[in-house]
C-alpha cells in the first residue's frame, strides 16, 4: 500500500482547527507559515493519493494546497464540505474548476509570479538545448559513442525567434533574447502594451501568419484557453521555415500535439523543446507520450517552476494566503475574491456589472474581433471612467475601477479574470499598461435616459496616436437592469448579456432580412434585435460635414442576441453580406 502520512481526523488535537490537505510536493518555508499559525497540515509523499484518495478525505479540510497534478473537479469541491480555499502554488489555475469553486463560495488562490523566472529560463534552456543537441550530446556520450560530426547545431545570435503571449513569462524570455542573445524578437499578443513590448526589445505583428513564415524559433506564454486550445495546427505549423523548432513552457494542447508530430514526422520543421503535454504524465504509446519520445523533441516533464527558488516563493506566496483566509482577510491573488465587500454590495453591485460588461464588451469588440490585431487596444491605452448622476457622489469608486479591470481582462487571461479584485485591480492594470482616470460628473449630461440618475461613460484613448483613435461606450442601470445607450456615435438600448453579433452597417431595406438568412442557415436562433442609429451629435456632424451625406446618415449597428454556435465562417459570411462594414461577436 502507498505511503501516507494522513493521521485519522480524530485525532487532531482540537477538532475545531483548521486541517489543510496537500497532496503533492510544496516547499518546507510555505508549510512552516502554516503550522506556526496552529493549523495541522496533511501532506503525504506526493502521488501517494489517488484521485478518489483525495475525495474521500477532502470533507475534513478547510483548505487545499496543489501544483498542476491535482485536478479539482467540480465533483472533488462538491465533496469538500468545509473548504474554504483551493490555494495553486503556481500560475496555471487550468486544473482546477474555478467555476465550480466560486459557486461553492470557495475562494481559489494562486501565485501569480513566484515561479516565471524560474518559467522563462527554463524556456531560454530548451531554445538552447533544441538549438545545440544537448540532451542527444550527453546521452550518446554516457553510452560511450563520440557523435560529434551528427550533432551539429545552429546559433540562436541575429536569428529570429516569434514570442506568442506577452504577459509575464513571454515578456522575460523576449528581453533575455533580444539583449543578452542578440535575437531580433517579434511578439504576437492582441491585448499587448506596444510600449511595453518595445521596451522588451519586441516588434509586435498582427497575426500568426504574418508571423510564421518569419521565425527560426517560436515560443507560446499564453494560459490555455478555450481560444488558445490547438492555436497551431498543421496549417500553421505548414507556414514555418523546414529549419524552424518550436517551444512550448505554458501548456500542452496550445500546439495541437498531433499536428506537430506529423509537422516533425514530415519535416515541416526541424525540432522541439517540449515541458508541458496535454496529459502528464503521458501514457506509453499516445500522442503526447509519441512526442516526447521523439528523437527531434527535447523534452522535460513539467520541469518549468521546478526550481528551489521558485518552489519557495510560491509556496510562501500561497500559504500566506491561506493563512490570512482562515482567519478571514482577504487574498492579495484571489482568482475569484469578491470585487465587492458586503456593506457596499446594495448600492454598488448593479454599477459593478454595468462597468464589467462594459470593460468586457469593449475588450471583445475593438480588440479581439479588430482586423488589425497589432495591439494596442487594451495595453497602453487610457481609460477615462465617467460617473454621472447620483452616482459621482460615491466617493470609493474601487470596486467599480476593479470592475473595469476585470472587465477588460476577462476574456484575455487565465482565470477568465475572475483574478482580479479590489485588492489587485491597481497592480493588474499597471501590468497590462492600462490608465484609468476616474471622474465625477454630476452635471453634464449622458446619454443615459433622463429617468435613471446615475450612469457610466467609458472612454478610450490611445496614447500614442496611433492605435485605434477614441472609443466611447456608455450604460445605465434599471432596477437590477443593465444597459448600453451609447457605443461610439450610435444611440443604442440594449441589455449586454449572453452572445450578440454587433454589425456595423448601412440601414437599408432587405438587410435585417439578409442576416435573418444567414443566420437561419446556420441554425442561430435570434433571441432580440436592435438597429442602432447615429446619435444626435454624430447626425449633426454628417449634415455639417464635407462629404457623403446620404451615405453617412444611414450608418447603423445592428445589435442582435443569438442563440447556438457563432463560427468563424458564419463571421465570415455575414461580413462579406452586402452593405455590412464589419461584425463582431460578443459574450456577455
Ligand atoms: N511550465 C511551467 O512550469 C509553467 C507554465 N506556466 C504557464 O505559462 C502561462 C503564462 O504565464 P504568465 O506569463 O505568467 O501569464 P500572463 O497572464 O502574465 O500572460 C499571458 C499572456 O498571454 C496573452 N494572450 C492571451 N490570449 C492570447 C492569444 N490568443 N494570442 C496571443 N497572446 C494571448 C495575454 O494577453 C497575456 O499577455 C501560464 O498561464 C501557465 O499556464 C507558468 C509558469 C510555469
Ligand atoms: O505555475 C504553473 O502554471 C506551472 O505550470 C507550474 O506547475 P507545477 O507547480 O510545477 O506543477
Amino acid at each position: 500500500m502507498a505511503p501516507s502520512a494522513i493521521e485519522p481526523v480524530s485525532s487532531s488535537p482540537n477538532n475545531n482547527t483548521p486541517r489543510i490537505l496537500v497532496p503533492e510536493k510544496l516547499s518546507p518555508e510555505g508549510l512552516s507559515l502554516l503550522s506556526s499559525s496552529g493549523f495541522i497540515i496533511d501532506n503525504p509523499a506526493p502521488g501517494s493519493l489517488s484521485a478518489e484518495d483525495i475525495a474521500a478525505r477532502i470533507g475534513s479540510y478547510q483548505a487545499l494546497i496543489v501544483r498542476s497534478e491535482t485536478k479539482v473537479t467540480a465533483a472533488l469541491l462538491a465533496a469538500g464540505s468545509k473548504l474554504k480555499v483551493v490555494a495553486r502554488a503556481g500560475v496555471g489555475v487550468d486544473n482546477i474548476d474555478v467555476k465550480a469553486a466560486t459557486e461553492q463560495g470557495i475562494i481559489v488562490v494562486n501565485s501569480p509570479s513566484g515561479n516565471i523566472l524560474a518559467a522563462a529560463e527554463h524556456t531560454i534552456a530548451l531554445l538552447m538545448a533544441t538549438a545545440r543537441n544537448v540532451p542527444r550530446g550527453d546521452g550518446t556520450l554516457k553510452q560511450g559513442k563520440w557523435e560529434r560530426g551528427k550533432l551539429v547545431g545552429v546559433e540562436v545570435g541575429g536569428k529570429t525567434l516569434g514570442v506568442v503571449g506577452l504577459g509575464k513569462v513571454g515578456l522575460k524570455v523576449a528581453r533575455v533574447a533580444s539583449g543578452g542573445l542578440g535575437m531580433k524578437v517579434l511578439g504576437l499578443d492582441p491585448y499587448a502594451s506596444a510600449d511595453v513590448a518595445k521596451a522588451a526589445g519586441v516588434t509586435l505583428v498582427g497575426s500568426l501568419e504574418e508571423l510564421l513564415p518569419q521565425v527560426d524559433f517560436l515560443t507560446v506564454h499564453t494560459p490555455l484557453l478555450a481560444s488558445t486550445l490547438n492555436l497551431l495546427g498543421e496549417e500553421q505549423f505548414g507556414k514555418m521555415k523546414k529549419t524552424a523548432r518550436v517551444l512550448n513552457v505554458a501548456r500542452g494542447g496550445v500546439y495541437n500535439e498531433e499536428a506537430l508530430l506529423k509537422a516533425l514526422d514530415e519535416g515541416w520543421i526541424a525540432g522541439a523543446g517540449i515541458d508541458v503535454f496535454t496529459q502528464e504524465p503521458p501514457k506509453e504509446g499516445s500522442v503526447p507520450s509519441r512526442l516526447a519520445q521523439h528523437p527531434k523533441v527535447v523534452s522535460t516533464p513539467h520541469l518549468g517552476a521546478s526550481t528551489v527558488e521558485a518552489q519557495e516563493n510560491v509556496s510562501i506566496d500561497v500559504c500566506k494566503q491561506v493563512v490570512v483566509i482562515l482567519g478571514g482577510g482577504l487574498p492579495t491573488a484571489a482568482v475569484n475574491a469578491p470585487l465587492i465587500l458586503p456593506e457596499e454590495y446594495r448600492r454598488l453591485q448593479p454599477f459593478v456589472k454595468l462597468v464589467e460588461k462594459i470593460g468586457s464588451l469593449y475588450t471583445q469588440h475593438y480588440a479581439t474581433n479588430a482586423g488589425d490585431k497589432k495591439g494596442g487596444m487594451i495595453g497602453g491605452r487610457r481609460f477615462e471612467l465617467v460617473y454621472h448622476g447620483d452616482l459621482a457622489s460615491v466617493s470609493n469608486t474601487r470596486p467599480l475601477f476593479a470592475a473595469l479591470v476585470k472587465g477588460l481582462v476577462s476574456s484575455i487571461s487565465d482565470a477568465g479574470g475572475r483574478d482580479v479584485n479590489i485588492v489587485n485591480a491597481t497592480i493588474i492594470a499597471k501590468e497590462r499598461g492600462i490608465a484609468i482616470d476616474e471622474r465625477h460628473v454630476r452635471d453634464e449630461g449622458s446619454s443615459a435616459p433622463s429617468t435613471y440618475a446615475s450612469a457610466v461613460t467609458l472612454r478610450s484613448i490611445s496614447t500614442d496616436g496611433a492605435s485605434g483613435g477614441e472609443q466611447i461606450i456608455e450604460g445605465y442601470v434599471s432596477g437590477n437592469a443593465v444597459f448600453i445607450s451609447k457605443l461610439d456615435k450610435f444611440a443604442a438600448n440594449f441589455q449586454p448579456e449572453g452572445t450578440l453579433l454587433i454589425l456595423h452597417n448601412y440601414d437599408e431595406p432587405g438587410k435585417i432580412g439578409n442576416v435573418g438568412m444567414v443566420l437561419g442557415r446556420h441554425g442561430i436562433n435570434i433571441t432580440f434585435m436592435q438597429v442602432a442609429g447615429l446619435n444626435q451629435e454624430a447626425r449633426r456632424a454628417v449634415v455639417d460635414g464635407p462629404v457623403d451625406t446620404e451615405n453617412g446618415l444611414k450608418e447603423a449597428l445592428m445589435i442582435l442576441g443569438v442563440g447556438g454556435d457563432v463560427t468563424g465562417e458564419l463571421l465570415e459570411e455575414l461580413g462579406k453580406a452586402e452593405g455590412i462594414l464589419d461584425v463582431s461577436v460578443v459574450q456577455l
